[in-house]
């Protein structure tokens, strides 16, 4: 679903983000992005959404190289994605359901469908019953949820969240976490970057460490970083 090959990225006036990073990530897999702060986690989540761009190597996102993909071709992409930010980024002028409904109404899906799948996404996250409410009202845990329901509300078979957990107590994140392992369970791939070693640990998934931009670790027994 994600392959990359010495994939290197510097942002303008800056070093190297990203250094020769190769590593991939099955249909259907499940994998943690993990290292220290300014490690490069954020940018490779971003390079496989079209956010940012390599500078040298490839990426390939459900085999389409992506590489230098044209503009005109991002949202194409970004259907395929769905994406979960550490501050949610949620609109507070708008209602719970006209968060998570947002990618369906930019889809352009008629009335019913768009309330059928939003109930089954807000199910799904364990909000039913919070639709009318305003974002602001949640607690940090809720807020989150709503963003997963916005981000899988409209099925994409690759889920990529960024710190999903960074302002949670450690009881919340692990529910979190639990989320995103009960979509991997149901066929959806997900690459979740998260600095909270002890807690990606016990889940016993694959985990990738990048380290001053290099992957250190590709989680994979035996292969070479
Ligand atoms: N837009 C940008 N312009 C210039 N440099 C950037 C930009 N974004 C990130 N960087 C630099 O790239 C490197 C990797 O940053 P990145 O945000 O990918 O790391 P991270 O592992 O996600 O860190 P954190 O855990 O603190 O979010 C850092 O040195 C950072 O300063």
């Amino acid at each position: 679903m994600i392959r990359f090959d010495a994939v290197s990225k510097r942002y303008p006036g800056g070093g190297e983000a990203l250094s020769e990073v190769s590593f991939h990530l099955a249909r259907g897999e499940m994998a943690f992005l993990t290292g220290h702060s300014g490690a490069g986690k954020s940018t490779l989540l971003k390079l496989v959404a079209g956010i940012e761009r390599a500078t040298r190597g490839q990426i390939v996102v459900d085999g389409e190289n992506i590489t230098r993909l044209p503009r005109r071709r991002l949202p194409h992409l970004r259907r395929k994605i769905g994406i979960i930010f550490q501050d949610h980024r949620l609109l507070y002028d708008r209602t719970v359901f006209d968060n998570v409904a947002l990618p369906l109404v930019i889809d352009g899906l008629g009335h019913r469908e768009i309330a059928r799948r939003v109930r089954a996404a807000l199910d799904k996250v364990g909000l039913l019953g919070k639709e009318r409410l305003n974002p602001v009202v949640l607690s940090g845990g809720e807020q989150q949820r709503v963003g997963i329901a916005r981000a899988v509300v409209a099925r994409p078979p690759l889920l990529i969240a960024d710190e999903p957990t960074g302002n949670l107590d450690p009881e919340l994140s692990a529910e979190i976490m639990a989320l995103f392992c009960r979509f991997n369970e149901v066929g959806v791939t997900v690459l979740v970057a998260s600095h909270d070693l002890g807690l990606i640990r016990r889940l016993g998934r694959r985990i990738l460490r990048l380290d001053h931009g290099r992957l250190v670790d590709d989680g994979r027994p035996g292969a070479a970083a």
